[in-house]
């Protein structure tokens, strides 16, 4: 229970003599970089150090000291002097640390422990609690009691750790070990460390081996405890060590805590100053040091104890009179602090504060004592703050007087609504725009659209016109594709002749065209083939047409010739080459079976009526087409197996088979996916087309031969006998209306519909 009034609160430790100065120190050092917001106190028995409250306390001593020598730790016989922490009843709540610990952060939160007592399991015995870590309500109660079982030497080990664990047996809130996490350098939990690690908060060096009684090479390996060691010697380097003298700042008490760590003394001249000391008894001594040797420039003019913890522990006793304390009168005792030094902290004076001769000292006790200011020349604060350059970042938390990275970043603060009102939708939204669709213009554009690309301005005249061309642009017929929306698809171009033009004649494209200049590229290339020089050719592909007009004209299947001129005869046919680009005659061509009939469409442009087709009688333009069926009489699928049967007919004969007849062919399912293609008028009744089916085994000539042996590879049957047995032909991969299209295209299925109307489309889109 605090001391009414008592609002304070600090972080004590103990100092019960010089050697654990570097300790202490050190602790502190981390505590501030840790960035703890409160005040940093240190309980001495010697009247020295830079803490922010010197409390000078009482020895206590154990006079029964036969458990501290089981275990080997006879410097700990003033260990008692904890007890004194229970009698700061100015503070608050105390965190004790001991001074063999390093903060790895700076635990503030706990000082907002509610219990009376907290502390952190031993490591050696973790039924019991380590005392090096304890945060405690300071009260008489507490103290008295521990005091009468200190005087009676109540303490299963001889030291507060014993003592304190008997007292708060039963009282002991229990902390995280990571708040006093104590390695030891036999046995070292490292999947727990590696675990854990990120969540230390305090390392605690138990034991008789702190890091600076075994200088900075004994631990430089990585285990966890050389890792924590490590943590501990980078606090002392960042503050105490002089990497380079002549741009290392002065740094007052320096010298004395390099003094009292192992290996750190650099003297500043090599000139081996013999120290003289006073012992405890006044008289002066030479001290020889085994592991330190002592190389002040200029020794301080104060008197300390710098014993090893085993020398200082038999030294000394209680005659000494610089020792016997309890006398020490201070004027905030029992309870107040001396406040000694303000924020300058950590810069103060360490040897300021490290009184002068024994006589010194004793004349002091008798004065009022007084935290002495530091001298003028050592009062300068090191006001450097701690920077990023100094900063090792693999061995501590960030540098807390640092401002922090991007730091000077702009920064926009939103701030988030404060109206309450919840969001209330009108009660109608604007409609959308209306007529957004292009309005396609009623009439024709007299203009020719602007051209863009620059091939539209110097187009070649086409040199290949159609007899059907001339006519068919003057009766503005429309073709079917022109119903699917694209009104000027078939507009004459500059190119195309118009209805005004004069008719032009066909023209032979087998030679350059005439109108472009020869030196354009394209036109220099010969639009001749193969078999237009090659006479062999030539012959052989004559002779297949020939024959196969033959064929045509006398097959039983074939279809009225269109041609009012009658049979053609055989000189008519000669006289055509057999240029690929010979054209026959209307009169010897012969209507193909499969052809349809244009169905005649509505005219966009409208005016124009119907056209030929179902009822194309009504065109007075266009002459009715004779021996071409009307569409309702137009039974495709008939015609395709008519076309079949006369084709396999020809082929028949010409490979030798004079006899036969495609009757004994097999069956041949029609081309993939056009079996339900029907004439958009006729209702087809289905059936199974023939196709030719070539022999090569025949009698033809090596130039047939040659040609069909490319065939090779395709499963064609080689006699009827075969083709009978092999029925089956792979189907592709696709549906479609036929081979012209690839697979994926898209295709007509049927006929496109009109537009919607106005009024529809307002229903539509509403
Ligand atoms: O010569 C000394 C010896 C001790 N101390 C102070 O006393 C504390 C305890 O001594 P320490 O050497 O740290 O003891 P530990 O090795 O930590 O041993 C354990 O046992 C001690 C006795 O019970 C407890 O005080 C410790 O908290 C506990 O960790 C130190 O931290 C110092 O604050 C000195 O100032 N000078
Ligand atoms: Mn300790």
């Amino acid at each position: 229970m605090a001391v009414p009034g008592a609002e304070e609160d600090v972080y004590l430790t103990l100092l019960l003599n010089d050697t654990y100065l570097p300790g202490a120190l050190v602790l502190a050092h981390s505590l501030r970089d840790g960035g703890t917001t409160k005040k940093l106190g240190v309980m001495v028995i010697l009247d020295s150090t830079i803490y922010d409250y010197v409390i000078p306390v009482p020895r206590i001593r154990n006079e029964f000291p036969a458990n501290l020598s089981l275990m080997n730790r006879s410097d700990l016989q003033s260990a008692f002097t904890k007890i004194n922490l229970w009698k700061q009843t100015s503070f608050r709540k105390i965190v004790y640390i001991d001074a063999d610990v390093v903060a790895y952060r700076a635990p503030d939160e706990l000082f907002d422990i509610a219990q009376p007592f907290s502390a952190t399991p031993d490591i050696g015995w973790p039924d019991i609690f380590n005392t090096g870590v304890m945060v405690l309500t300071p009260n008489m109660g507490d103290y008295y009691a521990l005091m009468a079982m200190a005087e009676r030497g109540i303490s299963f080990d001889g030291a507060d750790q014993g003592l304190l664990n008997m007292h708060f047996k039963n009282a002991c809130n229990r902390l995280s070990f990571t708040y006093n996490v104590t390695p030891s350098g036999h046995y070292q939990y490292i999947p727990a460390y590696r675990h854990f690690q990120s969540s230390i908060s305090m390392v605690h060096f138990i034991g008789p081996n702190k890091p600076w009684f075994q200088g900075r090479y004994a631990s430089t390996g990585n285990s966890p405890y050389d890792e924590m060691v490590g943590r501990w010697w980078a606090v002392y380097d960042r503050h105490y060590r002089v990497m380079s003298p002549s741009i290392t700042p002065s740094k007052p008490g320096r010298e004395l805590v390099q003094y009292l760590t192992k290996g750190e003394y650099q003297p500043r001249r090599p000139q081996t100053i013999q120290v003289q000391h006073t012992n405890t008894t006044g008289e002066p001594y030479s001290e020889h040091r085994h592991d330190r040797s002592l190389h002040f420039e200029q020794l301080p003019s104060f008197h300390f104890h710098h014993k090893q913890p085993e020398q200082y522990a038999a030294e000394h006793h209680d005659n000494d009179p610089y020792h016997h304390q309890q006398q020490h009168h201070v004027e905030s005792q029992p309870g107040g602090p001396v406040q000694q030094s303000g924020p300058e902290f950590p810069s103060a004076s360490l040897s300021s504060t490290i009184k002068g001769t024994q006589a010194e000292a004793r004349k002091e006790q008798e004065q009022h004592h007084r935290a002495q200011p530091p001298p003028p020349e050592q009062k300068k604060p090191e006001s450097r703050p701690v920077t990023f350059s100094d900063w090792d970042a693999q061995r501590h938390a960030p540098p807390t007087g640092a401002k922090p990275e991007a730091a000077n970043l702009p920064a926009t603060v939103y701030e988030m609504s404060q109206d309450p009102t919840p969001f209330v939708p009108p009660v109608r939204y604007p409609s959308p725009p209306k007529d957004m669709w292009f309005e396609v213009p009623k009439e024709r554009p007299t203009e020719k659209p602007k051209s863009i690309f620059p091939w539209e301005t110097h187009r070649p005249r086409p040199s290949r016109v159609f007899a059907d061309d001339s006519s068919r642009a003057g009766l503005n017929i429309e073709t079917p594709s022109t119903a699917t929306g694209e009104p000027w698809a078939n507009a004459p171009s500059e190119t195309q002749p118009s209805a005004e033009s004069s008719v032009i004649e066909p023209v032979t494209p087998t030679t350059p065209a005439v109108h472009v200049t020869s030196s354009d590229p394209w036109t220099s290339f010969t639009r001749t083939n193969a078999w237009d020089e090659v006479p062999e050719i030539e012959r052989y592909v004559g002779a297949m047409q020939k024959h196969r007009r033959s064929k045509s004209l006398k097959s039983p299947g074939s279809i009225g010739m269109p041609s009012p001129g009658g049979a053609v005869n055989e000189s008519e046919w000669r006289q055509h080459g057999t240029k690929l680009t010979d054209f026959p005659s209307e009169a010897e061509r012969p209507s193909l079976p499969v052809t349809p009939a244009p169905i005649r469409r509505p005219k966009f442009w409208g005016g124009g009526g119907p056209g030929i087709g179902d009822d194309g009688d009504e065109d007075p333009l266009l002459p009715h087409a004779e021996g071409v069926p009307r569409q309702t009489e137009w039974d495709p699928v008939a015609q395709l197996q008519k076309l079949a049967k006369q084709q396999s007919e020809v082929l028949l004969q010409k490979l030798g088979g004079g006899a036969r007849d495609s009757s004994d062919l097999p069956p041949r399912p029609l081309p993939y996916g056009s079996e339900e293609l029907t004439s958009p008028t006729y209702v087809a009744q289905s059936a199974k087309v023939l196709s030719p089916q070539p022999r090569r085994n025949s009698t033809s000539s090596g130039l047939m031969r040659g040609i069909l042996s490319g065939d090779e590879s395709t499963p064609q049957s080689t006699t009827t006998a075969d083709t009978a047995k092999s029925t089956t032909i792979a189907e592709p991969s696709y549906t479609g209306p036929g081979a012209t299209f690839e697979k994926g295209e898209g295709y007509m299925q049927q006929e496109t519909p009109l537009p919607p109307s106005e009024e529809q489309r307002d229903v539509l889109d509403s």
